[in-house]
């Protein structure tokens, strides 16, 4: 009998094999279908990286702008899920709503043509499509107002932000937002990832796929940090109070939320973005008191944690950029659902190509030939 080495959180595990997207984690590079995200950032758009994560390679000028109009003609929301969304307690997390609605998606869509192409881009577009205007309308129905419908003069960033704020964003506001989906799009087999794919393998629909990956990303420890890293820097307070916090997160054994990864070793590159983001918001709308706290926590957890590969990763500074956006706190892990949409679709149309059913194996740790007692004799 073959006996496989147990490794928890199936930590340098390979569970596929995949050309979506790399990453080295020692030398700090992520590549989308081989570009360098320094590249994406700064040379290219959510809607064209997304295209790109989906079909492999970049559109021509003519396949992006046919992409793009199909997106804008499917962002609106059905009235039915509007209404849905109306039951919700308004106390409630805006990732619980996104998950239900993503998940309610497929009841519109229930006929399955997994290995029909049409049927695939129809998917694609219909969730890249509704999963920002759904994100944005509860929001505004928690706030008792009416959603707003998608302005079609307006591009994928800027039509979330105005849906989300009721008011068209400043340009260079959108501009950096869509910079964000760009670096939030795709990153390997990350856990939300791993669980689109398990879903994916069972040969189910592509909102059921979403679904379970939008509630996976909300957890803390994934894409659920971003949210908490504001409410740490809050918690702080102030500049003075940064190394007595982090002695008290490690005397508790408790995490510095924003820090650390499991492939990175070094500061995660989208957080080097991000932060360059920051600053650039800040010289536009103002600076804002918690860089200064988020750069000496920095700063305190290199030399406090020196050796041990504690960096800064995305959800670090990406707060700190949806601040200046408008963007309320617990808004931020449903806008990191819509950017990395993307990566899930790619993922789930690479999954079908060459699909097996995710089943791995387990060890053991129980009893076996226990006899039962009846409940009374218990
Ligand atoms: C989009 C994303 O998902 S990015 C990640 C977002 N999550 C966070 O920011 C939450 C805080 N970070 C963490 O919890 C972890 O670093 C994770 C979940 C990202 C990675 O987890 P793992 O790879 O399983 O690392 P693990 O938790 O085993 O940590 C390894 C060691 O580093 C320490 N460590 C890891 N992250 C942190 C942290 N944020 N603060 C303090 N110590 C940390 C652990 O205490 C552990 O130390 P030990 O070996 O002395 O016990
Ligand atoms: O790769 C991971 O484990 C988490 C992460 O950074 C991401 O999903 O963007």
């Amino acid at each position: 009998m073959t006996v496989y080495e147990y490794r928890a959180g199936l930590e340098g595990v390979p569970a596929t094999q995949s050309s979506i997207s790399y990453v080295d984690g020692q030398k700090g590079i992520l590549e989308y279908r081989g570009t360098a995200i320094e590249d994406l950032a700064s040379q290219s758009n959510f809607l064209e990286t997304a295209y790109l994560l989906i079909w492999g390679e970049f559109p021509d000028a003519a396949e992006l702008a046919s992409f793009e109009a199909e997106i804008y003609e499917h962002r609106r929301m059905k009235y039915r899920i509007s209404d849905m969304m109306k039951s919700f307690p308004e106390s409630g997390h805006p990732m619980d709503s996104l998950q239900a609605c993503a998940a309610a998606l497929g009841l519109f869509y229930s006929k399955r043509a997994l290995d029909d192409p049409a049927y695939i881009r129809a998917a694609v577009v219909r969730l890249l499509a509704k999963v920002p205007t759904m994100v944005a309308a509860f929001q505004l129905i928690r706030k008792g107002h009416d959603p707003i419908r998608p302005r079609d003069d307006l591009s994928y960033a800027a039509n979330f932000l105005y849906m989300l704020n009721e008011k068209e964003p400043d340009p260079f506001a959108a501009h950096i937002f869509d910079v964000c989906l760009t670096l939030h799009a795709e990153h390997t087999i990350n856990a939300s990832t791993f669980s689109a794919m398990v879903t994916a393998s069972t040969l189910t629909d592509p909102y059921a796929v979403i679904a379970s990956a939008v509630g996976t990303l909300a957890g803390p420890l994934h894409g659920g940090a971003a949210e908490e890293v504001i409410l740490m820097l809050e918690e702080i307070g102030s500049v003075d109070h940064v190394p007595a916090y982090i002695e008290h997160c490690l005397e508790h054994r408790q995490k510095i939320m924003g820090f650390g990864h499991r492939v990175y070793k070094v500061k995660d590159p989208r957080a080097s973005i991000l932060q360059k983001l920051a600053e650039q918001m800040f010289d536009k709308f103002g600076q804002d008191k918690y860089y200064d706290i988020a750069i000496a926590l920095e700063k305190t957890v290199a030399e406090r944690l020196a050796g041990k590969g504690i960096y800064p990763n995305v959800d670090f500074y990406s707060g700190l950029v949806y601040r200046k956006l408008g963007i309320p706190t617990d808004m931020y892990t449903p806008v990191f659902a819509i950017s990395r949409t993307a990566g899930w679709l790619a993922h789930w149309k690479e999954q079908l190509g060459e699909n097996r059913i995710f089943r791995p194996t387990q060890i053991y740790t129980g009893m076996h030939q226990v006899p039962y007692i009846p409940v009374e004799e218990r």
